[in-house]
C-alpha cells in the first residue's frame, strides 16, 4: 500500500449516530452535488456507518476500470439478490463476466437495430390514444411505453402475446413490493398480510411462472423471433461452452426489465418535458424530423442522421444521470491517494459528476448545444457517465439510446406538447435514479 495515502476527508455536518441522514433525506441530489469541493474521495455518514463517495472522474475511472479488481458489487445488489435472484446485475467476479459475455449478443448494434420497428409501432400506438387539447400524464405514459418496449423486445413472439400482456400487468405490482422490501425486511412484511404485501409474493411467483412458460414455448419452436429471449435460449459461452438454464433466463429477464424500464421511461419524460420548456430546441428538432423523415416512421438507418435529436438524448442523459450506485472494497486499497479499508461502503454518483461545473459549464442548464463541436468545447469524455463504466457498465446503453431516439422521433413528428401549468421541470431522488415530477401536458397535433 502507498505510504503517502491519507484518510478521506469527512464532509462537514456529520452528526453523532445520524451521520448526514438529515441532509440526505431532505434533498439527496443537492447533498451529493455539494460533495466535490471537499475532495476527490470523501467520507459521509449513513447513520452511524461511513461511506466513501468518489467525486472525480479520473478517480472514478480508477475504481470502475483500472483497479476494478479491488471492488465488488455493493449494497444495492446485496439487498436485491434474495428478491430477484442471481443475474448480471447482482453477480460479481468470474460468474458476472460469464453472464455479461452471454448477454452481449442480445444488445449488439445489429440486434438492437432489429428492435426499432417494434419500438416505433409501440410509440405510434401509445400516442394515437392522445386527444387534441386533452391533458396527458406524461410520466405515466412514458413509463408504460418503456415497459411495453422492454417486455415486447424481450418476448416478441406473436404466440406469446398473452404472456407479454401479463408480464406488463405483473411487473409494476412486483416493483412496488420490491421497493417496500428494500426499505423493510421481507419477514416483517410477510407478518403483515396487507393487499400490497400479498401482491408482491403472488406477483413474484406468477411472473416467474409465465416467463418460464414462454421459455418452454420458445425451446419447442426453433424460430428466431428477433427478440432477447430467442438469443438467450440459443447462446453458448465461447469460453466455457455453457448455456443458460431456464431459471437463469427467468432471473436475467426480470433483472433486465427492472434495470431498463423505469430508467428509460424517466429519461423519455425528462426529454419531452425539456423540449416543451425550450421552444427553440423543439423547433430545431421538428425541422430535423421533417427533413429526415418527411412524415414516415423512424427506422434504424435514420438514427445516425438525427444529429440534433442525439444531442437532445445525450444532454438528457447527462442532466438526469442516476444519483447513487454502490460498490464494496474487496480488500484494503488506495483510491485517488485516499486509504480505503477492506469492506468499505463505496458510492459513486453519475449525477454528481455530470453536474460538476468543472466538466460541464452551467451544469444545471439543459443545453443540447453543448454537444455541438461547432458551438462548444468538447465536454470531458470521462465525466459523461450516465451508464456507469467498467465491467458493470450498462449493457442496455445502446438499446436505451436508440429506444429514446425512436420514441421521441415518433412522438415529436406528430405532436407538440405544452405543460398544462407553468410548473418547471423538477427532479426527485428516486431509489437510485433521478425521477421526474409529473407535469400534465397538453398535446396538439403538428401539421407537418
Ligand atoms: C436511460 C436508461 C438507462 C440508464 C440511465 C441506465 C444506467 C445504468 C447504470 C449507471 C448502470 C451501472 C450500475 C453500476 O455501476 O452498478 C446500469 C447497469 C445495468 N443496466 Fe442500465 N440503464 C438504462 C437502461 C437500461 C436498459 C434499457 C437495460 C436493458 C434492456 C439496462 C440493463 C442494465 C443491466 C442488466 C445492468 C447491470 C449490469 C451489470 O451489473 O453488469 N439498462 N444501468
Amino acid at each position: 500500500m502507498e505510504t503517502a495515502a491519507i484518510s478521506a476527508p469527512t464532509v462537514p455536518g456529520r452528526r453523532f449516530l445520524a451521520g448526514h441522514a438529515l441532509s440526505l433525506l431532505r434533498n439527496p441530489l443537492q447533498f451529493f452535488r455539494g460533495l466535490a469541493p471537499h475532495g476527490d474521495v470523501v467520507r459521509i455518514g449513513l447513520g452511524p456507518r461511513s461511506a466513501y463517495v468518489v467525486t472525480d472522474p479520473d478517480v472514478l475511472h480508477q475504481m470502475l476500470i483500472s483497479d476494478a479488481e479491488s471492488y465488488e458489487q455493493g449494497l444495492l445488489s446485496t439487498v436485491t439478490k434474495p428478491l430477484i435472484g442471481e443475474s448480471t446485475s447482482t453477480l460479481s467476479g468470474e460468474e458476472h463476466r460469464k453472464r455479461r459475455r452471454m448477454l452481449a449478443p442480445a444488445f449488439r448494434q445489429q440486434r438492437v437495430n432489429g428492435y426499432t420497428t417494434l419500438m416505433s409501432e409501440l410509440s405510434t400506438a401509445q400516442s394515437a390514444r392522445w386527444r387534441e387539447g386533452e391533458p396527458i400524464a406524461l410520466k405515466g405514459e412514458m413509463n408504460d411505453l418503456a415497459l411495453a418496449t422492454g417486455v415486447r423486445t424481450l418476448v416478441a413472439a406473436e404466440s406469446n402475446q398473452d404472456t407479454a400482456r401479463e408480464i406488463r400487468q405483473l411487473l409494476p405490482i412486483f416493483l412496488k413490493g420490491l421497493f417496500r422490501r428494500l426499505v423493510l425486511p421481507g419477514f416483517v412484511l410477510d407478518l403483515i398480510p396487507t393487499k400490497g404485501n400479498r401482491g408482491f409474493t403472488t406477483s413474484a411467483k406468477r411472473l416467474r411462472l409465465v416467463i418460464a412458460e414462454a421459455i418452454s414455448t420458445y425451446r419447442a419452436d426453433a424460430t428466431d423471433q428477433g427478440d432477447v429471449l430467442s438469443i438467450l435460449i440459443r447462446v453458448r459461452d465461447d469460453e466455457t461452452g455453457d448455456s443458460f438454464t431456464d431459471s437463469q433466463i427467468v432471473d436475467e429477464l426480470i433483472a433486465l426489465l427492472l434495470a431498463g424500464a423505469e430508467t428509460t421511461g424517466n429519461m423519455l419524460t425528462f426529454a419531452l418535458q425539456n423540449l416543451a420548456h425550450h421552444p427553440d430546441a423543439e423547433a430545431r428538432l421538428h425541422a430535423e424530423l421533417d427533413g429526415v423523415l418527411d412524415g414516415r416512421p423512424p427506422t434504424a438507418e435514420d438514427v445516425p442522421r438525427l444529429v440534433f435529436l442525439q444531442r437532445v438524448v445525450d444532454e438528457t442523459l447527462r442532466t438526469y444521470a442516476p444519483w447513487m450506485l454502490t460498490r464494496r472494497a474487496a480488500r484494503e486499497t488506495v483510491l485517488g491517494g485516499v486509504r480505503i479499508p477492506k469492506k468499505a461502503f463505496m458510492i459513486y454518483s453519475p449525477h454528481l459528476v455530470c453536474r460538476d461545473e468543472r466538466w460541464f459549464p452551467e451544469p444545471h442548464r439543459w443545453n443540447p448545444d453543448r454537444w455541438d463541436p461547432e458551438l462548444s468545447a468538447p465536454p470531458r469524455k470521462r465525466a459523461w457517465v450516465p451508464f456507469g463504466g467498467g465491467a458493470h457498465t450498462c449493457p442496455g446503453n445502446l438499446f436505451a439510446r436508440v429506444e429514446m431516439i425512436i420514441h421521441i422521433a415518433t412522438i415529436a413528428s406528430r405532436w407538440r406538447l405544452r405543460p398544462e401549468t407553468d410548473a418547471p421541470v423538477a427532479e426527485l431522488g428516486g431509489a437510485a435514479v433521478v425521477a421526474p415530477a409529473d407535469i400534465p401536458m397538453i398535446p396538439t397535433r403538428r401539421n407537418a
